[in-house]
């Protein structure tokens, strides 16, 4: 077993399923992987120096291209919703027209600011938001073994696409489904793209970006990594998949959701409330497969 999968921080359901999954993954290579995650808060930092860090509405919410009244009113949302989204004892049924609700006249309220695009990158730079601590070696080891990753978010595509630009790791396999913004010609926003991204609808989004996963259909082992229930139908339109090895951040949910996502049938879960030295070793182990391996024995 992998020692950092005995951590107390580490939760998994069925620890034997875990170390099956990661051999077959292990002896099939990074050629056959695709890694899809989500990011507010799986791949950017959930809290540091004991406050909260944003997510990718929050940085957008909280800078100066948002009037005071508006920023109150988007506080009030966000102190109105995201109990509600974390709240255990509500059922997904429940929770997902508030959760469109919050996104639709949080989007709403931006949309009234007139943010203009050029001034995102200062926005983000001038943000508290942080990837997670070894978000360099996983994004670039993800790219030496030119393994897929697509960041699947309900977050704000522009703001988190500029805080991985900025961090230097917004390398060419790297794709992102997200909430993108609207910009008329002056570069003004006036509207959000599509059909709108929310925690839950994640399995619906999956599903109809059918032709991203057709171009990975050889990668049938699957690295899911997310924070929420609905983080969890991000792969349901992987083709032909042959493994899957789920990992979730609990961040402020730990008491609630354990129980809860122990009962849920899937064949892995692992619970971090910590870090993600796992996700790190698991390619240092690929690493050793494909480079180490073949030179040794050539
Ligand atoms: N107005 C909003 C709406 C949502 N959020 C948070 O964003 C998170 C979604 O992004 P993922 O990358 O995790 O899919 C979600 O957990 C909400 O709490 C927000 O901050 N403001």
């Amino acid at each position: 077993m992998i020692p950092v999968l005995s951590n107390s921080s580490v939760s998994m359901r069925d620890p034997k399923r875990v170390e099956q999954i990661l051999t077959s993954m292990r002896n099939a290579g990074a050629s056959t992987l695709q890694v899809i995650s989500d990011f507010d808060m799986t791949l950017t930092r959930f809290a540091c120096n004991g406050k909260r860090c944003p997510t990718s509405h929050n940085i957008l919410d909280n800078s100066k291209l948002i009037s005071e009244d508006c920023k109150a009113k988007l506080k009030n949302l966000l102190d109105t919703y995201y109990p509600i989204e974390i709240d255990s004892t509500r059922s997904v049924e429940e929770k997902l027209p508030l959760m469109v609700e919050w996104w639709t006249k949080a989007h709403e309220l931006l949309v009234q600011q007139k943010i203009i695009k050029d001034r995102l990158a200062l926005v983000v730079r001038e943000s508290e938001a942080k990837l997670r601590d070894g978000y360099q070696q996983f994004f670039d080891h993800l790219h030496q073994l030119s393994v897929p990753l697509l960041i699947f978010s309900a977050g704000i595509g522009d703001v988190l696409e500029e805080v991985i630009r900025q961090a230097g790791v917004f390398h060419p396999n790297v794709k992102v489904f997200s909430n993108y913004m609207d910009f008329d010609e002056s570069g003004v926003l006036r509207a959000f793209k599509g059909e709108l991204i929310h925690i839950y609808n994640k399995r619906e989004g999956a599903l109809l970006n059918t032709e991203h996963f057709k171009e990975l259909q050889s990668r049938s082992n699957v690295l899911l990594l997310g924070d929420s229930l609905g983080d969890l139908n991000m792969a349901d339109g992987v083709m032909d998949l042959q493994n899957i090895l789920k990992i979730g951040y609990l961040n402020d949910k730990d008491n609630e959701h354990r129980p809860k996502i122990s009962k849920i049938r899937m064949d892995s879960v692992i619970l971090f409330s910590v870090c993600w030295n796992i996700i790190l070793l698991f390619f240092f182990y690929m690493i050793w497969i494909v480079c180490i391996v073949p030179s040794a024995h050539s």
